[in-house]
C-alpha cells in the first residue's frame, strides 16, 4: 500500500471526532506523488477526456500534474469570491461544515468530456457541487477520481447512487 502508508491521521482536526486524513506526509515523500499521478495516469490515459475539472485547494495538487501528463486541460472549481470572471455557483455541505464552490461560465463546453479531481472524498458533497457546476455547463462527468475515499462516511454510496462513477486509490475504513 504505497500510497496509503504515506498518509497520516490526526485526530480531531479540525473539530473532535475527526479522523483528519492528511496527504501532506504523501506530498513531502519524493515518490508519493509521482506514485498518485503514475498510477491515474495508467487509469484515464487512453479515454477521452477532454477537461480535468480540479477543486480548491487540495484537489488542485492532485490535478495539475495529471493534467499535464494526460495532455489535457484543467479547470478550477474554486471557493467563493476567487474566480474574476462570470460564474456559476453551488452550495453544499462539508464533514464539518458548509460551503459554496464556483466555476467559469466559460470553463467548460456544452458536451465536453470532463474527469472530476480532489483529494479525498468524504460526504460527497463537494464532488456533488462541482459534478452540479460542470453539468450546469453541459459538460459530460466522465469519474470521479481520488487520492483517499472514506466509504464510512458515505460519500461513494451517494455519488454511485446517483449514477455517478467513483475510483479512489486508497480507503480508510473505521478508525
Ligand atoms: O466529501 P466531502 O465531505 O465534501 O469532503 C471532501 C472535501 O473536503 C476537503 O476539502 P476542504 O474543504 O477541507 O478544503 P481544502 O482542500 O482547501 O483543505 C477535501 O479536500 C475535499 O475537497
Ligand atoms: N476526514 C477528513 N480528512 C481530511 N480531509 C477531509 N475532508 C473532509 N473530511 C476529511
Amino acid at each position: 500500500m504505497p500510497i496509503k502508508s504515506r498518509i497520516r491521521t490526526i485526530p480531531h482536526f479540525p473539530k473532535y471526532g475527526i479522523q483528519y486524513r492528511d496527504i501532506t506526509t504523501l506530498l513531502k515523500d519524493p515518490l508519493g506523488l509521482r506514485l498518485v499521478v503514475y498510477e491515474l495516469f495508467k487509469r484515464y490515459t487512453g479515454q477521452k477526456i477532454d477537461k480535468i475539472a480540479a477543486i480548491e485547494s487540495r484537489g488542485f495538487i492532485i490535478a495539475a500534474p495529471l493534467a499535464v501528463q494526460l495532455g489535457v486541460g484543467l479547470v478550477p472549481i474554486r471557493k467563493p469570491g476567487k474566480l474574476p470572471g462570470e460564474k456559476v455557483g453551488h452550495d453544499y455541505q462539508l464533514e464539518y461544515g458548509s460551503d459554496r464552490l464556483e466555476l467559469h461560465s466559460d470553463a467548460i463546453e456544452s458536451g465536453e468530456k470532463v474527469l472530476l479531481v480532489d483529494d479525498l472524498l468524504a460526504t460527497g458533497g463537494t464532488a456533488l457541487a462541482g459534478i452540479h457546476l460542470i453539468e450546469k455547463l453541459g459538460g459530460a462527468l466522465v469519474e470521479c477520481a481520488f487520492v483517499v475515499d472514506l466509504p464510512d462516511v458515505g460519500g461513494r454510496r451517494r455519488l454511485e447512487g446517483e449514477g455517478y462513477s467513483v475510483f479512489a486509490l486508497c480507503e480508510f475504513e473505521g478508525d
